[in-house]
């Protein structure tokens, strides 16, 4: 077992095999989720204007309380177009330009008119400048508003947008190839005798990278013979990314790694320590990288968390692609740690997280039950209610 590699240890190797796929550029409408390639400035200053916050009356804050003229309407989109002269006021909206002269921004609550005069009819704003937006008060031309490797979220979008651009320098979406192997498997549906089961993992995968910008290409069932995994990796070649599923460890029938030796690839690292996951297997093949994971689905699932989902995000040009764990206080007690790394399927409990009893890296019903992962570090000590633990939210 000495030659079981850290988690983060193979995780640096994996991301070291390859940088990010090439840039393009990609209308705003369908950049959402992307990396972007390049640093975004800002194209224009927003607001343009000091725009009012609030509905009601733009005033000079030193006539409180007044009574005043009203002169027009300033609305978003259709400026009063003249300024304001002394003792004269003009009705505006939320989000429309403040007119020259005027200072301050009376809301409607605490005013009277009859649509000709304006008077004072409550507190009236606190100070000069009051209900305002100052222009360039969100950003102004030319300041850096995302930086390269950082992730489009919705709010980044509208960001970009807002700062002027219709188009933008993304990474282009990563290929995925998946490669389901065992003579055991069965395509989704279809009946299985007592040797059998159906092919579930490829779907669970593809799943997984669902919100990532990824291409998946499912090569299928694979069975366990040399000739016809020579023929996958083949068929998988212009991948960015191959993705082996099963015959990753050390039985007669595991032949992923001799095949993909083969096939002219490299093997670059091989067993790792975490629970579940350590038969898995990171190489390359052309310029593609290819991760072999474990069959088992639970191994699957967590190798593909922290190793695919990692990988696909640096593939994507991400500053920052592996995963942020966060930490939750223990509801019941967990016994001390062996040589591997421990990612313990689990449950919330409230604001406490606890282990589902069934922790077999075959057992699929309780996979489906977790909402987190537990993560204990190999050689921790037992742990008791209440103490904090690091934890992977599972969506
Ligand atoms: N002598 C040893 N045996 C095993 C070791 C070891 O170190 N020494 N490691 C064990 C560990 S840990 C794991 S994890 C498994 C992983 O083995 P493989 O990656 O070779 O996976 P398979 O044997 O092909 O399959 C394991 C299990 O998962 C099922 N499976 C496979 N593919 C799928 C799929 N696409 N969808 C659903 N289920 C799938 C398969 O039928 C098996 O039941 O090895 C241990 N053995
Ligand atoms: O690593 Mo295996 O995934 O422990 O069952």
């Amino acid at each position: 077992m000495s030659d079981l590699l850290p988690v983060l240890d193979a995780q640096r190797r994996l991301l070291a095999l390859a940088g990010p796929v090439e840039a393009q550029t990609l209308p705003v409408s369908q950049a959402a989720g992307r990396w972007l390639a390049d640093d975004i400035r800002a194209l224009r200053t927003q607001p343009d204007a000091d725009l009012s916050a609030m509905d009601g009356y733009a005033i000079r804050f030193a006539e409180l309380p007044g009574p005043w003229e009203l002169v027009g309407e300033s609305a978003a989109g259709s400026p009063l177009g003249t300024a304001i002269a002394p003792g004269e006021a003009a009705r505006i909206f939320t989000g429309a330009p403040v007119p020259g002269g005027a200072d301050t921004v009376m809301v409607q609550e605490e005013a009277a008119s009859d649509g000709k005069t304006l008077a004072l009819d409550g507190e009236g704003p606190s100070a000069k400048g009051a209900n305002i937006r100052k222009r360039g008060g969100d950003f102004d031309e030319g300041d850096n508003l995302l930086l390269a490797g950082e992730r489009l979220s919705p709010p980044r979008l509208a960001l970009a947008i807002a700062g002027g651009h219709g188009t933008l320098p993304v990474r282009r979406a990563v290929h995925v190839a998946l490669v389901s192997t065992g003579d055991e498997l069965v395509p989704p549906g279809k009946p299985t005798g007592p040797a059998q089961l159906p092919a579930s993992n490829a779907y669970m995968l593809a799943a997984q990278l669902a919100s990532l910008p990824v291409e998946i290409h499912d090569l299928g069932i694979v069975p366990d013979t040399m000739e016809a995994l020579a023929k996958a990796f083949a068929a998988s070649s212009k991948a960015d990314i191959i993705v082996t599923i099963g015959g990753a460890s050390v039985g007669d029938h595991d032949l992923v790694r001799p095949a993909l030796e083969e096939a002219g690839g490299i093997m670059e690292f091989w067993r790792i320590a975490m629970k579940p996951g350590k038969p898995l297997m990171a190489g390359t093949l052309g310029g593609a990288v290819v991760l072999g994971l474990p069959g088992n689905p639970a191994s699957a699932f967590v190798a593909a968390k922290l190793f695919l989902e990692p990988l696909v995000a640096a593939l994507s040009g991400a500053s920052h692609p592996l995963p942020r764990f966060h930490t939750a206080p223990l509801a019941s007690r967990l016994p001390a740690v062996g040589k591997r790394t421990e990612y313990l399927r689990g449950q919330r409990v409230g604001e406490t997280v606890e282990a589902i009893p069934q922790q077999s890296s075959a057992a699929l019903a309780a996979l489906a039950e977790a909402d987190v992962l537990i993560c204990r570090p190999a050689h921790e000590p037992a742990a008791e209610p209440g103490d904090r633990v690091d934890i992977l939210p599972l969506a």
